[in-house]
C-alpha cells in the first residue's frame, strides 16, 4: 500500500482548487462580456423624453457599476473554500458571487459579504458551524500558488482546539509582515472574527468603534462600508454613504479600499471639504480650534445672524418723490418682528421683511400725500394706496432699507464678518472670555480653515435660503414650456385632415388624446444624470443613509452637530481611540463627547488584537500612554519581529543632519519611510533629509519616497519604517502631547527609531541605545 507525501497531497490541492479557480474565471469572463455587450445595447439608445432618459442613465449606471465591480475582483477572485459537515460540495467564498447558467443551489462562488459566507471569518474549532475544514486560496494573476487548511472538526484533528483565537493565523501573518506601499489594501482574506462581528453589525443606531492602534478600526469601517452596500443596496444607492476622514492625506491613503472591494459610489470627504464648493485647509493654531469647536459656538452663531435683523440706531430719511419720509427705530423693530414671525430661517423671512417695508413706507407717503390740510381724514381711496405700494416697491431707496434692515446673507458673510469684528465678537460671544474671542478674531478675508466649516453650516441652517426668485424663475420657466407644449398639441390637432374624419378615423387617437401640455411638458424637463454621490457631495442639505466617521476622536462638539445634520437617521459607525487624541478639541472620552448629542442611543465595540505594530515597539509606546496619556484601550500586538527599536542621542546642531543619516540607513530597508517631526523642526529636518534623499515628500505624498511629517498629519497612517525626531518637542508642543508621540511611535510596521538632542526621558527608557547599522 502506498502512502501520498505532503507534498504530493499539497500538489494534488493545487491542482484540483486550479481547476475551480479556472473555471471561476470563465465565469466570469462570460458575465463580463455579457455585461459590456448590455451596456453597448444602453448606449446606443437615443431617448426621446425624460422619462426614457432617466431609464437608459439608470441602465447605463447599473451596468457599470457591475463591470467595475467584476473587474475589481479580477485579482484574487476566490480565495477561500470551506467544507462543511452536512454538504457534499464545498463552498467557496471569494470577492463577488458567482452563480452558475443554470441556476444550481449552491452558487459557484459566494460574496464574502453573503450571510453563507461568514463561518470563513467566524468558525472556530469550539464553534465550527458546520465548518469541518477551512481552506485559504492564495492566487497570483489566475494561478492558484498555495492552499492552507485549518481543520475544524476536533475528530479529525484532536489538539488544534484553543491553539490560537486568530482565524488563518498563518495566511494574516503573511500579510501583515508583506511591506506597506503607501496605499491601503482591503483585508478581505483575512478579516479576524471580533472585526467580522462589526463589519456585519445591524445598521440601525450608531455604532461607537473603540480600538488601540493598528486594531483595524479604519479597515474595519471600511469593509463595513462596503458590506451596508452590499446587504442594503437599493436604500443606500439612493440615499449614500459618506466615509469622513481626518486629512487629505488620509483620504488619499485609504482611497482604494472600496473600489477594490468592487464599491466607488461612496462620497470620502475630510472636515474641510465637508462644504461643497469650498476647500477649507487654511492652517490653524490648535488653541482656536478648539474654542471655534465648543458647543456654545452655535449660539454665538446664531447671536451673530440675530444681530443682522438690525434696529436703527437712529432714525432714516428717505426721500420718495421729492417727499421726505422719516423711519424710526420703532418702525424698524415692528418690521423686524413681522421677519421673525414669518420664519425662523433668516433668508427665508426676507419676502416678509421687504412687505413690512413696504407697506410701512406706503403708509408714511400716503399720510404725507393724502393729509388734509384741514385736519380731516386721509383723502386718498384705498385703490389709490394700493397703487402707491406698487410704485413704492420699485424704488430704489426702499430697497436701500430692506437691505439695511433686512440683508439677504450668506454663511460667509455672517462668519467672516463675526470673526473679522471685535464689536460683533464682542456683541455675539459674551459668554466667551476676552481672552477667548481674541484667539476667534481674524482678517475677515482670511482662508477658511477646517474649524470653520461646522461654523459655517451652522450660519447655512439659520439662513435658509430666499428661494423666492428662483421659485418665480422656475414658475414663468414651466409656463413658458406649457405655453410651448400646447402650441405643439395645437398643431397637432390641427394637422389632422378633416377630410379624412371618417367615423372610423375619428376614433383614432390622436396625440393630444394621450397627452396633455402637463405632461408633454413634463417631458422636456431637465434629467439630472449625476451618480448619487456626485448629488450627494455638492449638494449641503443632502442626508445620507450611513454615516463613517475614522478617527471619530478628533472632531469637535461643532462637527458633530454638522455630522448628525448629515443622518438623521442616526445610522453611522464611528471609530476611533481616545488614547490618539490630538485636538484640544476633541474627545478624552466617548461619553462626553457623544451624550450631549446622542445621549444614551450609541453602543460601544472593542477591538483587542494590534495588527500593525510589533510587540517590541508597542512595549515602549504603551509606557508613553501610561506617563501621560487620556485613557484609551490596550491592544495586544499579534506578532513580534525580533528587530528592537533604537535611540540615538545626537547634538542640537547636529539634529538635521544626523535625522537625514539614521533616515538613509532606513530608506535602505524594504518599504515606506517616514521621519515623524514636532512642527517647530519640521521645516529644517524636511530639508535636510530631502537633500540627502531622492522623492522626500512633506505634502502627505506616501507613495514616491521618504515622508517627513509633523504627528498630526500621520494620523491613521502607517509605515514599514519610522523615525520619531525630538520626542520631548513632540510632547512639549502638542495640545496632548503625549497622546501626539504615542500615535508616531504606534505607525511603524516594522522598525523604530528616535533621534533626541537631550536627554532621553524616562517613559522612553525601553529603546535600546544603539542604532543599528551604526
Ligand atoms: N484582519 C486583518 N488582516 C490583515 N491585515 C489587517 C487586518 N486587520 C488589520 N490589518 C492591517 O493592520 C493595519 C492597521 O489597520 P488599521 O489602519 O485599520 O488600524 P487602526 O485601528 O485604524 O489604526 P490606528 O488607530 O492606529 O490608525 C493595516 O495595515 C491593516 O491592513
Amino acid at each position: 500500500m502506498s502512502t501520498v507525501g505532503p507534498e504530493a497531497a499539497q500538489a494534488a490541492d493545487l491542482a484540483t482548487e486550479q481547476q475551480y479557480v479556472s473555471g471561476l474565471y470563465t465565469r466570469l469572463d462570460e458575465i463580463r462580456a455579457r455585461t459590456v455587450h448590455r451596456l453597448d445595447e444602453q448606449l446606443a439608445i437615443v431617448p426621446h423624453n425624460p422619462q426614457a432618459i432617466g431609464e437608459r442613465e439608470a441602465q447605463v449606471e447599473w451596468h457599470t457599476q457591475r463591470i467595475v465591480a467584476l473587474d475589481a475582483a479580477e485579482s484574487g477572485l476566490c480565495f477561500g473554500r470551506l467544507d462543511r459537515r452536512d454538504a457534499d460540495v464545498p463552498r467557496y467564498i471569494g470577492r463577488i458571487g458567482l452563480s452558475a447558467e443554470d441556476g444550481e443551489e449552491e452558487p459557484l462562488l459566494v460574496d464574502w459579504r453573503a450571510p453563507a459566507a461568514q463561518p470563513f471569518y467566524t468558525a472556530t474549532p469550539l464553534h465550527d458551524l458546520g465548518v469541518r475544514r477551512r481552506r485559504h486560496i492564495r492566487t497570483r494573476l489566475r494561478t492558484v500558488v498555495s492552499v492552507s487548511d485549518e481543520t475544524l472538526d476536533l475528530d479529525d484533528a484532536p489538539g488544534t482546539a484553543g491553539a490560537s483565537t486568530l482565524t488563518g493565523e498563518a495566511v494574516l501573518l503573511a500579510e501583515l509582515n508583506a511591506s506597506r506601499t503607501g496605499r491601503m489594501s482591503d483585508i478581505v482574506r483575512t478579516i479576524q472574527a471580533e472585526q467580522d462581528r462589526i463589519i456585519r453589525a445591524d445598521a440601525g443606531g450608531v455604532v461607537v468603534v473603540q480600538g488601540g492602534p493598528g486594531t483595524g478600526k479604519t479597515a474595519v469601517a471600511l469593509h463595513r462600508a462596503a458590506y451596508l452596500l452590499y446587504t442594503h443596496r437599493e436604500r443606500l444607492a439612493r440615499s449614500g454613504l459618506l466615509v469622513v476622514g481626518p486629512t487629505p492625506t488620509f483620504l488619499r491613503y485609504i482611497a482604494d479600499v472600496l473600489p477594490s472591494l468592487g464599491e466607488t459610489g461612496v462620497v470620502l470627504a475630510d472636515l474641510g471639504g465637508l462644504r461643497p464648493g469650498l476647500r477649507a485647509d487654511a492652517p490653524e493654531r490648535p488653541e482656536v480650534a478648539e474654542v471655534k469647536g465648543r458647543l456654545v459656538m452655535a449660539d454665538v452663531v446664531a447671536a451673530a445672524v440675530r444681530a443682522r435683523q438690525a434696529v436703527l440706531d437712529r432714525p432714516v430719511e428717505l426721500e420718495i418723490d421729492g417727499t421726505r419720509l422719516r423711519v424710526t427705530k420703532a418702525d424698524a423693530a415692528r418690521v423686524r418682528s413681522r421677519a421673525r414671525s414669518a420664519s425662523r430661517l433668516h433668508n427665508e423671512a426676507r419676502p416678509a421683511a421687504a412687505r413690512a417695508v413696504i407697506g410701512l413706507v406706503a403708509a408714511k407717503y400716503a399720510d404725507k400725500l393724502g393729509a388734509d390740510v384741514l385736519g380731516g381724514a386721509n383723502l386718498l381711496e384705498a385703490g389709490d394706496v394700493g397703487a402707491l405700494r406698487q410704485e413704492i416697491a420699485a424704488e430704489p431707496a426702499v430697497h436701500r432699507l430692506v437691505d439695511l434692515l433686512w440683508p439677504r446673507l450668506t454663511a460667509e458673510q455672517v462668519v467672516g464678518d463675526l470673526l473679522g469684528s471685535p464689536a460683533r465678537l464682542a456683541a455675539a460671544a459674551p459668554q466667551l472670555s476676552d481672552a477667548e474671542r481674541t484667539l476667534l478674531h481674524r482678517r475677515a478675508t482670511a482662508p477658511w480653515t477646517a474649524a470653520d466649516v461646522p461654523l459655517l453650516d451652522e450660519a447655512d441652517e439659520l439662513l435658509g435660503v430666499d428661494d423666492s426668485a428662483q421659485r418665480a424663475g422656475e414658475r414663468r420657466e414651466r409656463q413658458r414650456r406649457l405655453r410651448r407644449a400646447q402650441d405643439t398639441l395645437d398643431q397637432l390637432h390641427g394637422s389632422r385632415s378633416q377630410d379624412s374624419e371618417t367615423e372610423e378615423e375619428s376614433e383614432e387617437l390622436s396625440a393630444g388624446d394621450l397627452l396633455d401640455a402637463e405632461g408633454l411638458a413634463g417631458r422636456h424637463e431637465e434629467v439630472d444624470t449625476r451618480s448619487v454621490a456626485e448629488r450627494a457631495a455638492a449638494d449641503r442639505t443632502w442626508t445620507y443613509g450611513h454615516v463613517i466617521v475614522d478617527e471619530a476622536q478628533e472632531l469637535s462638539a461643532m462637527a458633530w452637530r454638522l455630522l448628525l445634520r448629515r443622518c438623521p437617521t442616526r445610522s453611522m459607525t464611528l471609530v476611533g481611540d481616545v488614547a490618539q487624541t490630538g485636538s484640544a478639541a476633541g474627545a478624552a472620552s466617548w461619553d462626553e463627547v457623544l451624550t450631549p448629542h446622542l445621549g444614551r442611543t450609541w453602543r460601544l465595540e472593542q477591538l483587542t488584537v494590534n495588527y500593525r505594530t510589533p510587540a517590541e515597539i508597542m512595549a515602549v509606546a504603551d509606557e508613553v500612554l501610561a506617563a501621560g496619556g487620556t485613557g484609551g484601550t490596550a491592544a495586544q500586538a499579534v506578532r513580534s519581529t525580533g528587530v528592537p527599536p533604537w535611540a540615538e542621542r545626537v547634538t542640537e546642531v547636529g539634529l538635521a543632519d544626523a535625522v537625514a543619516e539614521a533616515a538613509a540607513r532606513f530608506d535602505k530597508e524594504d518599504g515606506t519611510l517616514a521621519v515623524v517631526v514636532a512642527p517647530s523642526r519640521l521645516d529644517a529636518v524636511a530639508e535636510a533629509v530631502a537633500a540627502r534623499l531622492l522623492g522626500t515628500s512633506t505634502d502627505g505624498e506616501l507613495t514616491t519616497g521618504p515622508a517627513v511629517l509633523p504627528p498630526g498629519a500621520v494620523k491613521g497612517l502607517e509605515f514599514d519604517s519610522v523615525l520619531v525626531v525630538d520626542p520631548v518637542a513632540i510632547v512639549d508642543e502638542g495640545v496632548r502631547g503625549h497622546n501626539d508621540l504615542y500615535v508616531a511611535l504606534t505607525r511603524a510596521t516594522q522598525r523604530l527609531g528616535v533621534v533626541h538632542p537631550g536627554e532621553l526621558p524616562a517613559m522612553l527608557a525601553g529603546l535600546g541605545t544603539s542604532a543599528p547599522g551604526r
